[in-house]
C-alpha cells in the first residue's frame, strides 16, 4: 500500500496504548496492513492536554479531549481517530461517525489508598482526591464524612500525591490501568453497586468520516457487537439526559449470553446528598430505546439544581 493509514490520537500514555492496540488489531485483520509502515500513528495535542492542572469543570465545555482530533479527521489529515469512549461527547460533529468499538475492558473503578483497604475502611474525615463529579457524588453519598478534593494528572502523578499524603485515597478506571499494565498498585476494585462507572467507561471507539468507505470497510472486522450494544444503551441515556459533564451521571449496560440487556443508571447532585437511580431490562435490539427511556425518567425526576450551570 502506498499511502499509510493514519491513526490520530492524543499523546498520553493511555491514548498511545489504545492507538497501538488499534494498529495491532488492524494489522492482524488485514494482511495489507501488516507491513511496519502501513499504519502511521499521528499524535495530536488537544485542549484537554493543555489544561492538566485545572479541573475539567473549571475548564468548561465538552469535547476537551476530542475536538482537535476531530478537526484533523474532518480535514483529512488523519483517517481514523481512536478515543476512550467515555471522553467522547454525546453528539459527534456532522460528517463523522463511530461504527467500531473494540471489546470493552472491565468498566469498574479501582481504589487506591495507603491507609485503608477499601473506601468503606477510610477513617472519618479522610481526603479523597478526584476531579470526577461522578466519583465525588458516589463517594460522598456512601461516606458523607469524607472530604473530596480535585486532583488530576497521570497515574504516576496521582500515586505520588497519595504517597506524599496530599490525599488519603484516589480512584482511577481499571480499564486504563490494565492497558498501561499498572494494576499491581491497586488497593481494591470497587463493585458497581458502590461505584457505578461513567457511560462507556472501558470502551475504545474508532471514529471515521461517514463517507470513507475504504476505512469503514477495514474496521468492520474490528467491531465488537456486544460492546457496541452496551455502549449504544448507555449513550442513548446520556443523550436523553442532555449529558452535561457537570451533572454526575453513571450508567452500566450488561448483556448476558441469551441477548438479555440490563441497564443501571444514576444521576446525583455533586454533593452526593441526593442520588436518583433507575434500571431497565430488555433485549439487545432495544438498546437505544432502553437507554432513552431510562434517561427520560431520570431527567423528569431531576431537580433543577442537579444541572450545574
Ligand atoms: N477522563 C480520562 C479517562 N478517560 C478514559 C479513562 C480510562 C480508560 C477508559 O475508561 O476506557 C480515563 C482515566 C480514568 O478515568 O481513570
Amino acid at each position: 500500500m502506498s499511502n499509510p493509514l493514519r491513526i490520530g490520537t492524543r499523546g498520553s500514555p493511555l491514548a498511545l496504548a489504545q492507538a497501538h492496540q488499534t494498529r495491532a488489531r488492524l494489522a492482524a485483520a488485514h494482511a495489507a496492513l501488516a507491513a511496519p509502515d502501513a499504519i502511521e500513528i499521528v499524535v495530536i495535542k488537544t485542549t484537554g492536554d493543555r489544561i492538566q492542572d485545572r479541573t475539567l469543570m473549571e475548564a468548561g465545555g465538552k469535547g476537551l479531549f476530542t475536538k482537535e482530533i476531530e478537526e484533523a479527521l474532518t480535514a483529512g489529515s488523519i483517517d481514523l481517530a481512536v478515543h476512550s469512549m467515555k471522553d467522547v461527547p454525546t453528539w459527534l460533529p456532522d460528517g463523522l461517525e463511530i461504527r467500531c468499538l473494540l471489546p470493552r475492558e472491565d468498566p469498574r473503578d479501582a481504589f487506591f489508598s495507603e491507609i485503608a483497604g477499601h473506601l468503606d475502611d477510610l477513617p472519618e474525615g479522610a481526603v479523597v482526591g478526584t476531579a470526577s463529579l461522578r466519583r465525588q457524588a458516589q463517594v460522598l453519598s456512601r461516606r458523607p464524612d469524607l472530604k473530596v478534593v480535585p486532583i488530576r494528572g497521570n497515574v504516576e502523578t496521582r500515586l505520588r500525591k497519595l504517597a506524599a499524603g496530599e490525599v488519603d485515597a484516589t480512584m482511577l478506571a481499571l480499564a486504563g490501568l490494565r492497558r498501561l499494565d499498572m494494576t499491581d498498585r491497586i488497593t481494591a476494585v470497587l463493585e458497581t453497586d458502590i461505584m457505578l462507572p461513567a457511560v462507556a467507561q472501558g470502551a475504545i471507539g474508532i471514529e471515521t468520516r461517514a463517507g470513507d468507505d475504504y476505512t469503514n470497510g477495514l474496521l468492520v472486522a474490528l467491531n465488537c457487537e456486544e460492546t457496541f450494544i452496551r455502549v449504544a444503551a448507555e449513550r442513548a441515556l446520556l443523550a436523553a439526559l442532555d449529558g452535561s459533564c457537570r451533572t454526575p451521571i453513571a450508567a452500566l449496560a450488561q448483556l448476558d449470553g441469551t441477548g438479555a440487556l440490563t441497564l443501571e443508571a444514576l444521576v446525583a447532585d455533586p454533593a452526593g446528598s441526593r442520588v436518583l437511580r433507575t434500571d431497565r431490562s430488555g433485549s439487545a435490539s432495544d438498546a437505544e430505546a432502553l437507554g432513552r427511556d431510562a434517561g427520560e425518567e431520570l431527567k423528569s425526576l431531576m431537580p433543577p439544581d442537579f444541572f450545574v450551570p
